[in-house]
């Protein structure tokens, strides 16, 4: 009896841990903290913490369930890279009609939060992002540009603009400096890791840039958008939005990103280009809970 509920257990935990690889969960808590500080930046207009939250909460159900549409319509490419081919879908261990009815579940329960804890706005705004990603990027230009990321990157950049116009309803422009710094801080990340992985496209035959044009362009992209990306951090704080603090973190984390991408392009060791996609990760989370604690706590 008790092998029989261990048993189940287990399977029950490894099909809850299936679905939260469709949602590619961890990705999709970055942008929620993104999000977070959106709305923390926003002008204050009385909204109660709980709304706040479950407005966090319907734009990261929507992400999910964009990534689920992901991984089926990207079933075919998954399943020919090493790093993919083990995903749910990739392997038939979650069929396209399950991830279908998971991803739409996800789609409206979150749209109908965004509606019901933020405004219209961000629920139509939120669903271009989904828009953007699950098909625009994925459908289209991840399979015919080498600018595929570039372009498809405004969606996963969407989200402090979301954060901040479920506070107040409306769009401004320091919102978008916020876009514009995951924006320019996207081609880098994913560039080191698909120089890393560029056998895996090779084999795929997905045009991306490493591929297309050769490792040696890729770094120097991925060099010239580290300084882009350095002078874009500045603009919060040139234009008042940010102080020191803010400064101060975001001149040393991308000061330290620079470096370590001069380091990909002219002093490689085998790891280089990995180590810095993983130090992309953890950069842009400290530079937005420094965003965050410049407005409150300092
Ligand atoms: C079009 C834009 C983007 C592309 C093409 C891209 C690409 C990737 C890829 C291929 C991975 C590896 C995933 C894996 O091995 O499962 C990854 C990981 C990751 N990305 Fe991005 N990314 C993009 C935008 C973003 C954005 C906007 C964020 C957050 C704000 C983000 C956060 C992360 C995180 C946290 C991981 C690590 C996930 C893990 O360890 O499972 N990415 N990204
Ligand atoms: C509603 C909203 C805010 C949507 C945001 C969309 C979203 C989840 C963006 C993240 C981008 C991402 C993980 C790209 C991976 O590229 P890939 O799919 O080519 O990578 P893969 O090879 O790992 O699948």
């Amino acid at each position: 009896m008790t092998s029989y509920v261990l048993q189940f257990q287990r399977s029950l935990s490894a099909k809850v841990h299936e679905y939260l690889v469709l949602c590619k969960h961890k990705v999709v808590m970055l942008l929620a903290l993104t999000a977070v500080v959106g709305q923390g930046l926003a002008p204050y207009v009385g909204r109660s913490l709980l709304e706040q939250m479950l407005t966090i909460v319907g734009i990261a159900l929507l992400a999910s369930s964009a990534a689920v549409i992901n991984h089926i319509v990207d079933s075919d490419i998954d399943k020919k890279m090493k790093r993919t081919d083990s995903r749910p879908v990739a392997t038939g261990s979650v069929t396209n009609r399950q991830a279908f009815v998971f991803s739409m579940t996800l789609l409206v329960i979150g749209f109908c939060m965004l509606v019901a804890y933020a405004n219209w706005l961000t629920a139509w705004l939120t669903l271009v992002a989904l828009v953007g990603y699950a098909f625009i990027y994925t459908l289209v230009l991840k399979r015919r540009t080498p600018q595929n990321i570039v372009i498809g990157g405004f969606a996963g950049a969407m989200p402090p603009l979301l954060g901040w116009v479920s506070e107040t309803g409306s769009m401004s422009a320091e919102p978008w400096l916020l876009v514009m710094i995951i924006f320019t801080w996207t081609p880098p990340h994913f560039w080191a890791l698909a120089i890393d992985r560029k056998k895996d496209y090779e084999n795929a035959k997905v045009p991306m840039l490493p591929v297309t044009h050769g490792i040696e362009f890729t770094k120097t992209m991925v060099l010239l958008y580290s300084v882009l990306l350095t002078l874009v951090c500045v603009l919060p704080f040139l234009i008042g939005m940010s102080g020191n603090f803010y400064l101060a973190v975001s001149v040393l984390l991308n000061g330290v990103f620079m470096y370590r991408a001069w380091e990909l392009k002219f002093v490689a060791k085998e790891k280089s280009a990995i180590k810095l996609f993983i130090y992309s990760i953890w950069q842009l989370m400290i530079l937005f809970i420094a965003l965050f604690i410049d407005k409150w706590l300092i």
